[in-house]
């Protein structure tokens, strides 16, 4: 039986052409997010209400905390650090006409795992890349389309990962930094939109925001759809939990390629009390 809920809240009426990439940093109490199109990293801190806003040079998929504070950047033409005082330096650079980082998540171990994409969607032109913070890179999958949601189970034996054309929401045996064994956990179905941002809970269930399906899923551990989140925006793009007990999910949404109007497309809306998050991992480096 799956169960509706339409309650949410806007927590930051921001006009984001992308808005992605969710993420509670415990360190300073505030939600990171990005705005891919607008080469923007946002925060946002719900006790005070505070934002920030910095540009980056590049497009950026994804921002995630660094161990002793500053950010890592999934951007166009590969990973970068941002150390606390603000200086950049590239990680991992491995530019490619025609493709940008997109989503990206830290595994349990603390290593970064970063998707990219081509700007035209080419079937199988992004990647998936397993980054430490002494700057090795694996690519671990070269064949993806949208590298999109990226998570672990509580227990860190099993990742999951979107890549979104495909409608599939896969799960990996995982152990010691290596995922294998793919196969489908859950399928979106054609009418309910694309899966794309993940995150997984305490209770080790999949929320998967839906592309131009305007809601968020909750899928339990053995892959059955029990609850479904409708939201006020047609592009919901990822959601994670955050605040100081992890039971408020975020979720970060897109006006890019929107016809119609929407008032909260672009906006990151809150969802309060919706369930209750894992710590999520900084990066390692
Ligand atoms: O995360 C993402 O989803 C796509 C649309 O499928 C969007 O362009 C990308 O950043």
């Amino acid at each position: 039986m799956t169960t509706t809920y339409d309650v949410h809240e806007v927590a930051v009426p921001a006009r984001a052409e992308l808005g992605e990439g969710p993420t509670w940093d415990p360190a300073t109490g505030r939600l990171i997010w990005v705005d891919i199109l607008s080469s923007r990293v946002h925060t946002y801190d719900p006790a005070s209400g505070a934002r920030t806003v910095r540009r980056t040079e590049q497009h950026v998929g994804a921002a995630k905390p660094r161990t002793g504070g500053g950010l890592v950047l999934n951007l166009r033409d590969g990973v970068g650090l941002v150390d606390p005082d603000g200086g950049f330096r590239w990680l991992h650079r491995d530019p490619v006409p025609g493709r940008r980082g997109n989503d990206a998540a830290v595994a349990p171990d603390g290593s970064l795992w970063a998707g990219t994409m081509r700007y035209d969607e080419t079937p199988g032109g992004g990647t998936l890349t397993r980054l430490t913070g002494d700057g090795a890179a694996e690519t671990v999958l070269d064949d993806v389309t949208v590298s999109n949601g990226t998570g672990w189970s509580p227990d860190g034996r099993l990742m999951y990962y979107i890549d979104t054309p495909t409608r599939r929401i896969d799960v990996f045996d995982f152990a010691d930094g290596r995922a294998v064994n793919r196969r489908q956990f859950a399928r979106v179905e054609e009418d309910a939109g694309f899966p794309d941002g993940l995150t997984v809970d305490a209770e080790g269930c999949v929320w998967v925001a839906l592309w131009d399906g305007g809601a968020v899923r909750r899928y339990t551990p053995a892959g059955e759809l029990d609850r479904v989140l409708t939201l006020p925006v047609p592009r919901p793009t990822a959601c994670a939990f955050g605040g100081p007990t992890l039971t408020d999910l975020y979720v970060t949404t897109a006006r890019t390629g929107l016809t119609a109007p929407h008032p909260l497309a672009g906006s990151l809306l809150v969802l309060p009390g919706a369930g209750r998050g894992l710590p999520q991992p900084a990066f390692a480096g």
